[in-house]
């Protein structure tokens, strides 16, 4: 019995107070499915295939580096970026900044609760369902870019170099995005700026997570596997627990933390916008050990305005006909937050 049925545990918010008041009880609505556990297929063996791409190479032009690129986006649709520029100090302070938020007690960091109007806080991001199972994690999304999306009074006073960091962090892997933006556009056959230029205004979330121990990781699941609704996402995490898993080949292979690398990967737009030659595949956070993880997730994401259908240029040069609808990001991003994150529910809509 890993339910311990007291009904006040079973309605806490955050998982990570739950497990603080009894580490050996796994509430009901947090355990998984006997049939879902069973769809379940390792492919473990596969984790070294998952491209691992060196960004100054690209940067530079290298042309085995630019197929490397393409390659990672068509097959996996997740690659880990070395040589990226950002210090390591800058990495590293950023995850113990995380971590550091979420030890500290409920009741400081419920000051800066999930806000449904500015739709950002720690917390639920997504409305659940009575019946849904819930996710073994807590998360605090902050909108970083543009400036005015920001409302400061959520950002977290402590620890107090938490604001410094995620100030210098989210610029650093902003020119990193801007760069892959680059080198997209070019092995896509595209001008230089273009998919930079196509944002419009290049919006910017982050969402850090924390993923408490469990006595049983076996039951339960870290993160719903979803994909990600912007163009891309660029992630750092834990360099010592391996938790992100991505759906290949019907099953799931880990992405085995590389120290100081970047994780990167599609998003739906990025998909729509390439008619599928790219894709946001899905994934998911689970831990096989008993150990808490924390990873740190940058959302790249076009204005809200922005019509977004399959790309002229792309269109031409492909021998498959349009598979997307043309919607506006806007539209795309409500429907996106009306539940909760699961498959690829969202961007099978807007397929032909
Ligand atoms: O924790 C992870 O590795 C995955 C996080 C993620 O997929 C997300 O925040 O969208
Ligand atoms: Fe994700």
């Amino acid at each position: 019995m890993v339910s311990n049925g007291d009904p006040a545990v079973e309605k806490s918010e955050f998982i990570q107070e739950i497990v603080r008041r009894n580490p050996s009880c796994i509430p009901e609505r947090y355990l998984r499915r006997e049939e879902d556990k069973a769809k379940d297929v390792d492919m473990s063996a596969l984790a070294d295939d998952i491209p691992v791409l060196d960004l100054t190479l690209l940067s530079n032009g290298n042309k085995e580096e630019l197929q490397k690129l393409d390659n990672a986006c068509k097959d996996w649709g997740f690659f880990q970026v070395t040589n990226h520029g950002i210090a390591a100090e800058a990495l590293q302070g950023t995850k113990k900044a995380t971590g550091d938020f979420f030890n500290l007690p409920i009741q400081e960091k419920t000051k800066y609760s999930f806000h449904p109007e500015f739709k950002q806080g720690y917390g639920q991001p997504f409305p659940v369902a009575e019946n849904e199972i819930l996710d073994w994690s807590d998360s605090l999304l902050l909108l970083l870019y543009p400036s005015q999306n920001r409302c400061p009074e959520l950002w977290p006073a402590r620890p107090p170099e938490f604001r410094g960091f995620v100030e210098a962090y989210s610029a650093g892997i902003r020119k990193v995005t801007e760069e892959l933006f680059g080198c997209l556009s070019l092995i896509m056959g595209l001008e230089k700026d273009t998919l930079l230029g196509l944002h419009e205004e290049m919006m910017t979330a982050m969402r850090m997570n924390y993923y408490p121990l469990c006595c049983r990781p076996d039951q339960v699941m870290d993160l719903t596997p979803h994909t990600d609704v912007g163009t891309i996402t660029v992630l750092t995490q834990d360099d010592d627990v391996t938790g992100l898993q991505i759906r290949h080949n019907g099953g799931w292979v880990p992405v085995e933390p590389l120290p100081n690398s970047l994780v990167v990967n599609v998003g739906d737009i990025l998909e729509i916008w390439s008619n599928g030659k790219y894709k946001s595949i899905e994934h998911r956070a689970v831990t096989s050990e008993a150990r808490e993880r924390i990873s740190v997730a940058l959302f790249f994401y076009p204005n809200t305005e922005v019509e977004i259908e399959p790309l002229e240029d792309i269109l031409a040069a492909q021998e498959w006909r349009r598979m997307y609808k043309k919607v506006k990001y806007g539209d795309y991003l409500k429907q996106a937050t009306q539940r909760r994150m699961q498959g690829k529910t969202h961007i099978l809509k807007f397929k032909i």
